[in-house]
């Protein structure tokens, strides 16, 4: 079942500027990835599912409801963390989640409740009470991703969550993210213009540039087999890809590997025979695998 389904959706803002053109895509639950360059309309995809601004034209379904007409049911089930700074420093973690689980619906008892749960899974339980300005970024961080979570949604939207954290924070956030997901079996979608870590914890990606659909499908498609043979010898690359050369292949380097299109399966042989023949010592032989940074030109790609 797909918890996100668009069509043909486009957002032009007032002033001409088209973050959003023509983006049709279905996405099934999981911990999904929204990827693309600063700019790119991630955050604007964000905001149309929650009904917090409305598409130019096209339709999205999350859930199956219309985040237009059927805002409210739609925000019961979707928890969101914006990319921004948004938090009062003069109030306590645990002032400020129970207030948003009040605002979900929550009655006074089961929203501290809920608000303690969730800061416990953010890793934020013991410190709960200090006020929230005097907070690490990072622990910032944690809080709004605790609100996201406070009303037991069953969608995540978490705009840019691991920016301003140095690496360990960084780490320490992706790997809350990716239990979130596979624990407690929430979908989440994480917006990120950081492909590399994106790639890390997400079983599925969303790519897009300049508003338009590069790309969506799961990461282990994304990254499956090409028809490039990548081949190592302990000694004697030169002598081996002059031979390759000779036999017709066009052989590229890559390190110590020598790249090789696989144009049929007779090459794939024909390779080995080679090797075989100048005696060398085979260290390596396999399919290269694709990577996805492949997805984005080198120009306009997102930070890897
Ligand atoms: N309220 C607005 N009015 C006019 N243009 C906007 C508005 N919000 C966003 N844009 C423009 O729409 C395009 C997409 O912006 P959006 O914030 O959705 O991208 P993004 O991928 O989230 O980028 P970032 O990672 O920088 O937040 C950009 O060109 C941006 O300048």
């Amino acid at each position: 079942m797909n918890i996100i389904a668009t069509q043909a959706l486009t957002k032009t803002y007032g002033g001409g500027v088209t973050a959003l053109a023509d983006l049709s895509v279905e996405v099934e639950p999981g911990v999904i990835g929204l990827v693309g360059a600063n700019g790119a309309g991630k955050s604007t995809f964000i905001k149309i599912m929650l009904g917090l601004i409305a598409p130019t034209s096209g339709t999205v379904r999350v859930f199956g409801l219309d985040p237009v007409t059927e805002t409210d049911k739609v925000r019961a089930r979707v928890g969101y963390m914006p990319e921004n700074d948004c938090l009062p420093p003069d109030m306590s973690a645990s002032e400020f989640v129970t207030h948003l689980a009040r605002m979900s619906g929550l009655p006074a008892t089961a929203a501290r409740e809920r608000a303690s749960e969730a800061l416990r899974h953010v890793g934020l339980y013991e410190e709960r009470y200090r006020q929230i300005g005097g907070y690490s970024t990072g622990m910032k961080q944690r809080v709004k991703l605790a609100q996201a979570l406070v009303h037991d949604p069953d969608l995540l939207l978490l705009d840019e969550p691991t920016n301003g954290l140095d690496p360990a924070g960084r780490d320490a956030m992706l790997g809350l993210i990716q239990r979130i997901g596979t624990d407690f079996g929430i979908s989440v979608v994480v917006c990120s213009h950081l492909l590399g870590e994106v790639e890390r914890i997400c079983d599925s990606l969303i790519a897009i540039q300049a508003g338009r659909l590069l790309r969506a499908d799961r990461i282990s498609s994304m990254t499956e087999a090409s028809d490039v043979l990548a081949v190592e010898v302990s000694e004697g690359t030169e002598e081996l890809a002059a031979r390759l050369t000779e036999m017709g292949f066009p052989v590229s380097r890559d390190g110590r590997m020598l790249l090789v299109p696989l144009d049929s399966d007779a090459a794939y042989d024909r390779i080995l025979r080679a090797v075989a023949d100048l005696e060398l010592n085979l260290h390596r032989l396999d399919q290269r695998r694709h990577r996805v940074a492949e997805l984005f030109t080198k120009k306009e790609t997102a930070d890897v």
